[in-house]
């Protein structure tokens, strides 16, 4: 792998992040495509980004009932993404048929709790316990549906790790350290988060909103 850090290129806008993807492709190791892409782009969006030569990660970020996300997933099947995201919350029968259906080279990993959340926002939801509780919690059942790893925030990868010795741990949330938070709220430095055993860091805005997102990609890596 080139790379730990994935560059989000969120946005609907697929001549800006062709242009963004250009201009980083040295200094990422792959490109992340989410909703906001997808949902505009389609699969005609991410076959032109991923003809760019980096490897995708397609994180839709899949939740509903076991049949509808396995033929979700067997739908996405020709775009061969390295890595497809489900959300772990959707229970072991949906993540199971999830993995089942998707291509063998394709890491199936399951969101635990966004990193948008905290011990607040996770009351208010009704689930009781902290983040951290609850990240582990999915994290075990990810492993018994059989997944590829899962994505958790900083602040949790390590005691996941753990966990999950040979999982592979995608980590979102990242900024470096007087990077604007925004939205986030359990968040770290991508340092701090490779050295407690993340696999690969999703890293956006901070390098997508920068005046030169090449720069920016090349002073995070310089952290590393
Ligand atoms: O699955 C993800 O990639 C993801 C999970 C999560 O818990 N938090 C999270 O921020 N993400 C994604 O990671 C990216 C973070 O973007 P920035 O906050 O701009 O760095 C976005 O594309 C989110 O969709």
């Amino acid at each position: 792998m080139k790379g730990p850090v994935y560059v989000a290129l969120d946005t609907p806008d697929i001549e800006r992040a062709k242009a963004i993807a250009s201009k980083v492709r040295n200094h990422v190791g792959g490109i992340k495509l989410g909703l906001e892409f997808f949902c505009a782009n389609g699969h005609a969006g991410v076959r032109e980004i991923a003809a760019i030569g980096l490897p995708i990660f397609l994180d839709l970020k899949l939740h509903d009932i076991p049949n509808t996300v396995a033929k979700a997933v067997q739908a996405l099947r020709p775009l061969e993404p390295a890595i497809l995201t489900v959300h772990a919350a959707g229970g072991r029968a949906m993540m199971e048929d999830a993995k089942a259906a998707a291509p063998i080279g394709t890491k199936v990993v399951a969101v635990t709790v966004l990193t948008s959340l905290d011990g607040e926002d996770l009351t208010a939801i009704g689930i009781k316990g902290d983040p951290h509780d609850q990240v582990l919690r999915l994290t075990a059942l990810a492993r018994e549906a059989g997944l590829d790893g899962v994505v958790c925030s900083g602040e949790e990868v390590k005691a996941a790790k753990a966990l999950w010795r040979d999982g592979f741990f995608v980590v979102p949330g990242v900024r470096p350290a007087d990077g604007v938070v925004g939205d986030q709220k359990r968040v770290v430095t991508p340092r701090k988060a490779l050295d407690h055993g993340a696999s690969i860091l999703v890293i956006g805005r901070p390098i997508t909103q920068a005046e030169d997102p090449d720069l920016a990609a090349r002073a995070i890596e310089a952290t590393l």
